[in-house]
């Protein structure tokens, strides 16, 4: 592909999971699995499995877990140039752990450790440097999410500045992603900040619990009528997913799979979304495109991509 072509952009945090061994209160925990996470980041190295070309913009520490979550990027083929390396803050990471309950089964808890991170201080800055901005003048499609504006006063000033001058060609693309313990005592502002987004956005992904978290609803046709600039409106839960777009509904099942890992269904869904948008599939397709890649991240403690 000659180096001009058409971009997909992916902004956002990338973290490192740990996620426990057993199942247990952290203190009795002795071992954790580690691999990538992040909501953009898990979209974008989808995208690029999907063969869709791609970029991350975003910031790492100076430390092992940023060059580790560089490597993965590269592994595969997401152009990791736009990721700077910010030599006095860490990269990030949120610990899973596995509660039992009482019926046997286990709840995922989500602890973050991400306070101050070198991703919460992207900022306009960082939009505007060299390498983002040539990554940036190149997007046909930029993917962004809910959690970013919760990261820092910056990040939100980022996103921002990429709705309000955003190129003419590209798409902007933005998973609700509600993340209440980021919005912790400022939950209507986040509210109010996330709402705004979805309705300057082309295409909206979100879950039904999200939805209803954020607008009040989970009922596809009253976010329809709520959510009406979006070409593309898209509801997702663990059964399915409803899609709209200009004019036509379209209702699809999710695929049956074992479930190994929960986290990351929805960022692989939307990459399988777009990656079907982007290479002309209808509405239908891109859906059975996207139950098809959740499903393989469903599937896989990591490799959910490709
Ligand atoms: N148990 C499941 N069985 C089959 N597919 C599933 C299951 N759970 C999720 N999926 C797939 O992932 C899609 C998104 O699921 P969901 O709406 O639960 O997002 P999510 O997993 O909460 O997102 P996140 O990435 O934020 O954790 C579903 O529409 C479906 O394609
Ligand atoms: O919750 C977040 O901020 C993350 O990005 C971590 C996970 O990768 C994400 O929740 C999956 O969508």
């Amino acid at each position: 592909m000659p180096d001009s072509a058409p971009i997909a952009v992916c902004i956002g945090e990338g973290l490192i999971s740990l996620v426990a061994a057993t199942a247990g209160p952290l203190e009795d925990c002795r071992t954790f699995h580690r691999s990538l996470a992040g909501a953009e980041w898990n979209a974008a190295i989808a995208l690029a499995s999907a063969g869709i070309r791609t970029a991350v913009v975003s910031r790492v520490g100076d430390d092992g877990f940023g060059r580790f979550l560089t490597d993965e990027l590269r592994r595969h083929g997401v152009d990791d140039t736009a990721v700077e390396v910010d030599p006095d803050a860490p990269t990030g990471l949120y610990v899973k752990e596995l509660v039992p309950r009482p019926d046997g089964a286990v709840d995922g808890a989500m602890h973050y450790y991400r306070t101050a991170s070198a991703a919460s201080a992207m900022s306009p800055d960082t939009l505007a440097s060299p390498a983002a901005s040539a990554v940036l003048d190149r997007a046909a499609l930029v993917h962004l999410s809910g959690i970013t504006p919760a990261l820092s006063d910056s990040a939100l000033a980022a996103q921002e500045m990429l709705f309000a001058e955003r190129r003419t060609q590209q798409v902007l693309s933005f998973d609700l992603n509600w993340r209440p313990a980021l919005w912790r005592g400022r939950e209507t502002e986040g509210r109010a900040l996330l709402t705004d987004f979805a309705h300057r956005a082309d295409i909206v992904f979100c879950t039904g619990s999200d939805a209803a978290a954020v607008f009040g609803t989970a009922d596809p046709q009253e976010l329809r009528e709520l959510l009406a600039e979006p070409r593309y409106l898209v509801l997702t839960d663990p059964g399915g997913a409803v899609a709209f777009d200009g004019t036509e509904r379209a209702d699809s099942d999710a695929v049956d799979t074992a479930v190994v890992e929960t986290v990351g269904a929805g960022d692989a869904f939307a990459a399988g979304f777009l990656a079907g948008i982007l290479t002309g599939l209808s509405l239908t397709g891109s859906l059975a495109r996207a139950h098809r890649i959740a499903a393989r991240a469903l599937a896989s403690t990591r490799d959910h991509i490709g």
